[in-house]
């Protein structure tokens, strides 16, 4: 007997549809149902007894924490159930690095959780999406990709949610993590490179099952010219920490820095990553001298993921030397 795969559809591309097939890029998101998803790729059942749920039908740009914690809840729940090997997850392209990361973060399960997308409607030619789900149920009903946290499965790559990020747009190889992806999926064998050595799902102190509420954690871009204005905006708004998404290593303009200061005397969180898009990497103390100003250095996870690590621990009451911590764990 195959693996039983549950497929939790959430909207984006991958459920898209245009006028016409030359319509790559002009398209609405979000309009296929996951039965007519599943029906559309037959040979999934070549791999695995798929089942289907419709969780969301929306644009990944429109994702909010009550859909995180919605979808994270949803999985757990799922991954507990013996007649489950394995979830995946259709996702808008748009924000699937930071769903990706939220589940890898605070999934505790040992199955495969993988997220997939597409960046052409099925409506197209040459669309992506019927053979990234089978790639990506490929992956999910395959049991040596159990234990490697939630995986992201895209244009033949395996990813780790933690690492993956959409570096380019329009095209099919969107996708990229700059430490290199896990592995490939080819004709329907999983290939494997690399395992992630950071903490994720059951090694991560942060659990789903117990998560009521996230706090507001905005992002404000470094730029020439830039002002205070956007840091002050989230605080006054509620922000419990503010994702400086900084020039370079992290760099923070010196008009802004007595802002942030300030912020950060008044409790916010000021967590220093980098727009850089190849891969940032901001080291605690170069740049900006974070023990003095009691700030805290993403190291190498980008703005958006720096958010949803950022979230998860203020959920849990995390100080500043907790959350610098976790940026180097996680
Ligand atoms: N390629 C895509 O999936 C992008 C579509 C849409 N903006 C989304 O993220 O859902």
């Amino acid at each position: 007997v195959k693996p039983q795969v549950m497929l939790l559809a959430t909207g984006g591309t991958i459920a898209g549809a245009g006028a016409t097939a030359a319509n790559s890029a002009s398209y609405q998101a979000a309009k296929v149902p996951v039965d007519k998803l599943i029906a559309g790729v037959p040979e999934l059942a070549g791999v695995a007894q798929v089942r289907g749920e419709q969780v969301f039908q929306i644009a990944s740009e429109s994702f909010t924490n009550e859909h995180l914690l919605t979808l994270g809840q949803r999985v757990a729940a799922l991954a507990v159930q013996a007649d489950v090997q394995g979830i995946v997850i259709t996702h808008g392209t748009d924000t699937l690095e930071e769903t990706a990361y939220f589940l890898h973060l605070s999934v505790h399960t040992d199955k495969p959780v993988v997220l997939v997308g597409s960046m052409r409607p099925g409506t197209a030619l040459s669309a992506d999406g019927a053979l990234n789900l089978l790639n990506a149920v490929t992956v999910a009903a395959d049991a040596s990709a159990r234990g490697k946290g939630v995986l992201v499965v895209m244009n033949d790559e395996i990813h780790t949610g933690r690492d993956v990020t959409k570096m380019v747009n329009i095209k099919t190889e969107a996708f990229k993590s700059p430490w290199g992806p896990l592995g490939m999926v080819v004709e329907g064998k999983s290939h494997w490179f690399r395992a992630p050595v950071k903490r994720h799902t059951t090694g991560s102190e942060f659990d789903i099952t117990r998560i009521r509420t996230l706090p507001r954690v905005d992002i404000a871009y470094g730029h020439g010219n830039v002002g205070d204005t956007a840091y002050k905006a989230f605080a006054a708004a509620g922000a419990k920490a503010v994702i400086h998404a900084g020039t370079g290593n992290g760099s923070v303009a010196a008009g802004v820095v007595p802002a942030l200061r300030e912020l950060r005397a008044q409790g916010v969180q000021i967590v220093r990553s980098a727009r850089v898009v190849g891969g940032g990497f901001v080291i605690r103390n170069a740049e900006q001298p974070d023990d003095q100003y009691d700030w805290v250095a993403a190291h190498d996870l980008n703005p958006q993921k720096a958010r949803i690590l950022t979230m998860l621990a203020l959920s849990q009451g995390a100080d500043s030397k907790t959350l610098q911590r976790q940026f180097m764990e996680y």
